[in-house]
């Protein structure tokens, strides 16, 4: 260790970075072990103790025991002197930090076994991808037309919390490219809880690492489509086919979404198989999300799921309240809400990001519609009626309802029709959809005539933004979420 300063602070900081990289490039830990190193940073070092934050408890304990003896000997080498490591379980005050800069884990030494193997020596310096500042619109969809990834879902606006910690660390490994034993990885958990953040996190990621991959995000749905569309007539359409496998079997890294929605397909079940196989034998990096683990996927043959299974397999949970609370924190950094808001909608949301967000969003347009400050009497009032029952409201029902709202027809809607009054009813109507229900982006696409994935993104945002700046849409979608509430109440 260099570092000759006396400030306790810098030469804790010194001493810790150190070790932290010592301690990812070893081999004897798991991701796993290393997943409980995020988030740790050091408070100052007295003598030969170092205070080392940590987050939690549990993390305290795996440090303190299980991962005592690899600490020490980092903690040594690092120090060149022996360190005993203190812990306190605090936050990080600033907003969520990339792993990247602080902490080049995962980038495993060009050793001469990998070089051999024919695989491309991995960069250890990483250009980093944090944004300045976390803002509101910062998690909006930026769709990139080429890999189809969200460009703002990236891992520095994915806050980790003990509910994903360890679905983030082994996503960050296979972005990296040095999760091999992780092929396939397979992402589960329930709605709006992240998985397809963490898909496009790991394609923006691979790419920020090397351009020169071929990444490329996709639905089941859109896979689906993509391959009926290709089928048409076979015979006369061979080159179609041919280029759906290029376009599926030449990438680098697949990462596809919402693959529950292949079951009973099985046509495009048989086609996924041999795409899976010919990327898999490659040694390319497959990523999938589903709402169940691979062995209760409906529909899926066995071979199938068990290539599934061979790789890694991990869960994202609902997000305990430290990590709501930290996640609206990064969303609302810029519009200066207070604690105590942000606690009171963390509260109150507990199962699904999606949700939470939803609610900062009304409660933000809500105070600047009214030119009121955001404060804990206005997101009472303004959440109270809206996310009060949890009763199923079927898209169905929102479109005849928004209809009858604008005197336009059901068919309208759903329709092609260019007109203001029934595009932006549409637009609402989407909106709702997307708010009231759990459906995916692609089965709102369908149930609106077909329409595709991103229109219905787009509407989303659309309308999510002129809430905050119109009152008259505001009022529209508090009006109609309202009577739908009612209705749905009274079935
Ligand atoms: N840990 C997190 N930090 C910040 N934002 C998050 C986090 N997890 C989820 N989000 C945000 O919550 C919203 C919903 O997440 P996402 O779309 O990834 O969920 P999902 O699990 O794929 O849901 P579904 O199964 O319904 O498609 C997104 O805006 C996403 O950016």
């Amino acid at each position: 260790m260099a570092d000759t300063t006396t400030d306790p602070l810098d030469q804790a900081r010194g001493v810790w970075s150190d070790a932290l990289a010592l301690l990812h490039q070893n081999p004897a830990l798991s991701v796993r072990d290393k997943s409980w190193l995020e988030n740790v940073f050091p408070e100052g070092m007295w003598g030969p103790t170092i205070v080392l934050c940590v987050p939690s408890a549990a993390a305290q304990q795996t440090l303190q025991n299980e991962l005592n003896q690899p600490l020490l000997e980092a903690l040594r080498e690092s120090a060149e002197q022996d360190i005993f490591p203190a812990f306190k379980i605090a936050e990080k005050k600033e907003p969520a930090q990339p792993p990247v800069e602080e902490y080049p884990h995962f980038t495993p030494a060009p050793h001469v076994e990998e070089t051999t193997q024919g695989q491309l020596p991995i960069p250890v310096a990483m250009p980093p991808e944090r944004p300045n500042t976390f803002q509101r619109g910062q998690n909006r969809p930026l769709l990139d037309p080429k890999t189809h990834l969200n460009k703002n879902a990236t891992f520095d606006t994915f806050v980790p919390g003990d509910s994903n910690r360890f679905a983030r660390t082994v996503a960050l490994a296979v972005a990296e490219g040095s999760g091999h034993d992780f092929n396939p990885l397979c992402i589960y958990g329930g709605s709006g809880l992240g998985k397809t953040h963490l898909l496009n996190a790991i394609g923006n990621y691979a790419l920020v690492k090397d351009p020169s991959l071929k990444v490329r995000y996709v639905t089941s749905e859109e896979f689906t489509n993509e391959f009926i569309e290709a089928l048409g007539d076979t015979n006369q359409n061979s080159g179609q086919i041919k280029e759906f496998n290029r376009r599926y079997r030449e990438v680098d890294v697949l990462l596809i979404d919402d693959i529950q929605f292949l079951s009973g397909k099985d046509a495009t079940l048989e086609q996924f198989f041999h795409t899976f196989n010919t990327l898999h034998q490659a040694n390319k990096r497959i990523v999938i999300a589903s709402d169940v683990p691979p062995k209760d996927l409906q529909g899926f043959n066995e071979r199938l799921i068990s290539r599934f299974e061979s790789g890694l397999t991990v869960d994202v949970k609902p997000p305990d309240l430290e990590t709501r609370i930290a996640i609206l924190r990064m969303i609302a950094h810029e519009s200066n809400v207070q604690d105590d808001v942000l606690n009171l909608i963390a509260e109150r949301f507990t199962e699904n990001i999606r949700e939470l967000e939803g609610a900062l969003n009304r409660v933000t347009a809500m105070a600047s519609l009214s030119g009121q400050p955001v404060t804990r009497a206005l997101a009472e009032h303004t959440l109270q009626d809206f996310f009060a029952t949890d009763v199923e409201i079927k898209p169905t029902d929102i479109i005849t309802q928004v209809a009858k709202y604008f005197y336009i027809t059901f068919d309208d809607i759903v329709g092609r029709s260019r007109t203001k009054k029934i595009a932006l009813a549409r637009q609402i109507a989407m909106y709702l959809v997307r708010e009231l229900t759990s459906m995916s982006l692609n089965d709102i696409g369908q149930v609106f005539g077909g329409k595709d994935h991103t229109t219905v993104m787009h509407a989303y945002t659309r309308i999510s933004d002129e809430m905050q700046e119109k009152q008259e849409i505001y009022n529209y979608v508090t009006e109609l979420t309202l009577q739908l509430k009612q209705r749905s109440g009274e079935k």
